[in-house]
């Protein structure tokens, strides 16, 4: 069964054509035959197009910031011509599988896409508005590409759909409840394959294990996962809550919000680019919300830098401590995503906060580039991990499952 995948995140539009033969799912993740990968964040104006196949071809390209529909094109146009072509016509494809990041309350698993799915999509809009615009655009684009291949929808809220509700719903009014208002929680594929990852890694049952697992990208959040269940997360009613991020606030006290439109006349469209763009490390360095960009300038001895990298470190910490609560004690913390794969100094600060209670971080095996490892200390009463998360081959396992 040959599988595209297409993730578009805040910032990327990643895709991968993954191929899965035989009748069982194989037990390690297969790597993709062919992979495509946009970034819009480095320059104004610009699409940057990565595209890599098995088989060691590349492609690179920049072109003008066209609409998510044409990269589209332009990427699938890559797996049929030129040289990484790894199939010879689009109509190979079995199936298509999206991540959608916002499911509201009528999605808890994945579901075949339909014209009712898609409305729905639309109307969650709202609410992750720099996601699900661009996972219906996606949609759409394969349409037009790929006329009536089958198409998934695989949720970000879903894995979180388990929370008590006493961790998922606000102490606002009750009306809230009957809304819909309440925490959905976010990066649930990625967080639900980091755990069934940790386990097999390190050989236990997952039912057995008490995990926190950090998905440290653009987007931040942790999980408080328990016998293989969500059962409490940082972000929230929208992607924007909880921990620091790249250009998003994460928590912050709801009285800053009425007094910045009750004093300063800010309107909703303001407050919601001020929240979403122009706050976190970004916000608060005024040099970019790349973790990678905060360290440079952080040892050209920028101030507001290293402000940045504090502030971050400081939520980290307290919501992993508040998370250690959720679960009534930890068995291994976990660290994924772009910050929490690639980050040695950022892992090692969290970790600090928690020597107390036993955990002890091997710190060369920490500063080596781990990838799918326990880079704690033999006698840490605490593992520690770092997964690289394939959201990718969840998402494809996702439609195999479905399918077969
Ligand atoms: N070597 C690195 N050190 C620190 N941060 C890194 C490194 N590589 C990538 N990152 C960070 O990872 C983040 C992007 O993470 P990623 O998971 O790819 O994001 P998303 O999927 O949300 O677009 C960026 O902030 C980038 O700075
Ligand atoms: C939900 C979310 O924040 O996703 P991303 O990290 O891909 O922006
Ligand atoms: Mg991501």
């Amino acid at each position: 069964m040959k599988i595209l995948v297409l993730n578009a995140g805040s910032s990327s539009q990643k895709s991968c054509l993954y191929e899965i033969t035989g009748k069982a799912l194989p037990q390690e993740p297969l790597q993709p035959l062919w992979e495509g990968k946009v970034d819009w964040t480095h320059h104004q104006g610009v699409a940057e197009i990565e595209v890599k196949t098995a088989t060691g071809e590349s492609l690179q390209a920049e072109i003008s910031a066209e609409s998510r529909p044409q990269v589209i094109a332009y990427l699938l146009d890559t797996l049929y011509k030129g040289s990484t072509q790894v199939i010879d016509e689009l109509s190979e494809i079995d199936v298509v599988g999206h991540r959608v990041v916002h499911g509201g309350q009528e999605y808890r698993v994945s579901v075949a896409i339909t014209e009712d799915v898609k409305d729905a999509i639309a109307r969650l809009c709202t609410l992750a508005p720099a996601h699900n615009p661009a996972n219906l655009q996606g949609i759409e684009a394969i349409e037009q590409l790929l006329g009536d291949v089958p198409q998934i929808a695989v949720f970000d809220t879903a894995f979180h759909s388990s929370m008590p509700d006493a961790a998922a719903i606000y102490p606002g009014p009750y009306e809230w409840v009957e809304q819909g208002i309440r925490r959905y929680g976010f990066h649930g594929i990625s967080h639900q394959y980091c755990a069934q990852r940790t386990a097999q890694i390190l050989g236990r049952d997952l039912a057995s294990l008490r995990l926190i697992t950090c998905h440290l990208g653009n987007g931040c959040s942790l999980a408080a996962v328990k016998n293989g269940r969500s059962i409490d997360t940082t972000m929230g009613f929208t992607p924007l809550d909880g921990l620091m991020m790249g250009s998003r606030s994460g928590a912050v006290d709801p009285g800053i919000l009425i007094h910045l439109l009750r004093q300063d006349g800010y309107t909703v469209d303001k407050l919601d680019h001020v929240l979403n763009k122009n706050s976190g490390l970004r916000g608060i360095s005024g040099v970019s919300g790349d973790m990678r960009r905060i360290r440079e300038a952080i040892a050209q001895g920028n101030s507001r830098a290293q402000l940045a990298w504090d502030i971050y470190v400081h939520r980290l910490q307290s919501y992993i401590g508040a998370t250690i609560a959720s679960l009534r004690g930890l068995d291994a913390l976990v660290f994924t995503a772009g910050v929490g794969e690639n980050a040695a100094d950022i892992r090692a600060a969290a970790c600090e906060a928690f020597e107390f209670l036993g955990l002890k971080l091997d710190s060369q095996k920490n500063m080596g580039n781990p990838v799918d490892s326990d880079i704690a200390a033999p006698d840490s009463t605490v593992r520690v991990l770092v997964i690289h998360t394939q959201e990718d081959w969840a998402i494809a396992t996702e439609c195999w499952q479905l399918l077969m």
